[in-house]
């Protein structure tokens, strides 16, 4: 048998899996979700293919057609200061973590299975606006193991070690907005 985890509230997870309640505070979130909208989000993209989501990259890009790593602008003060006070609630060193990726998912908007790609290490999200799962996946010989996790608004997760290496996320598109903002520290 795989080995479960601990037990948060949130049913049985996966080693390398942190999750926080109510990171920030109403008031912040409102103000992010602003931020958010203000910056000029453009559709992902995978080559000809566009994706539903909006994104917009600070710090490190990646460039799916030539398959690296791209320097993007730096990120602003506002993403400094919340990373300052979101990284050490999920025992992380806010210096380390240098890329943002800021996404907003409108009704019908989802992310599909996938691993982060290897030059990022360490993955922390902040959702905002409506509540999400955050699936979980890793193939075993004779199907998928599964877990979820509940992304309430102003819910904070890390994906670190075992849960970053060995399995896959995705988040189902869902009626309504949500964003998110991600941050990851470099290989
Ligand atoms: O929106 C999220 O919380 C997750 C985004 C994600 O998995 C990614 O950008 O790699
Ligand atoms: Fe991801």
């Amino acid at each position: 048998m795989p080995q479960q985890g601990l037990l948060f509230d949130t049913g049985p997870v996966v080693p390398g899996l942190l999750f926080v309640e109510d990171a920030i505070d109403p008031a912040t979130e409102a103000a992010l979700e602003q931020r958010i909208d203000a910056v000029p989000l453009a559709p992902f993209q995978f080559g000809q293919w566009e994706g539903k989501r909006l994104t917009a990259h600070y710090g490190s890009a990646y460039d799916y057609q030539h398959a690296r790593p791209v320097p993007a602008p730096d990120l602003p003060d506002w993403l400094v200061a919340l990373r300052a006070t979101l990284l050490p609630r999920l025992e992380r060193e806010p210096g380390q973590f240098g890329q943002a990726l800021l996404i907003r998912y409108d009704p019908g908007a989802g992310i599909g299975w996938h691993r982060d790609r290897p030059h990022y290490d360490e993955v922390v999200g902040l959702s905002l606006g409506a509540p999400a799962v955050l699936r979980l996946r890793r193939r075993t010989a004779d199907g998928f193991d599964r877990r979820k996790v509940e992304l309430p608004p102003r819910s904070a997760y890390l994906l670190s070690g075992e849960v970053r290496e060995n399995w896959e996320h995705s988040i189902a598109p869902i009626d309504a907005t949500r964003r998110s903002i991600t941050f990851r520290s470099l290989r």
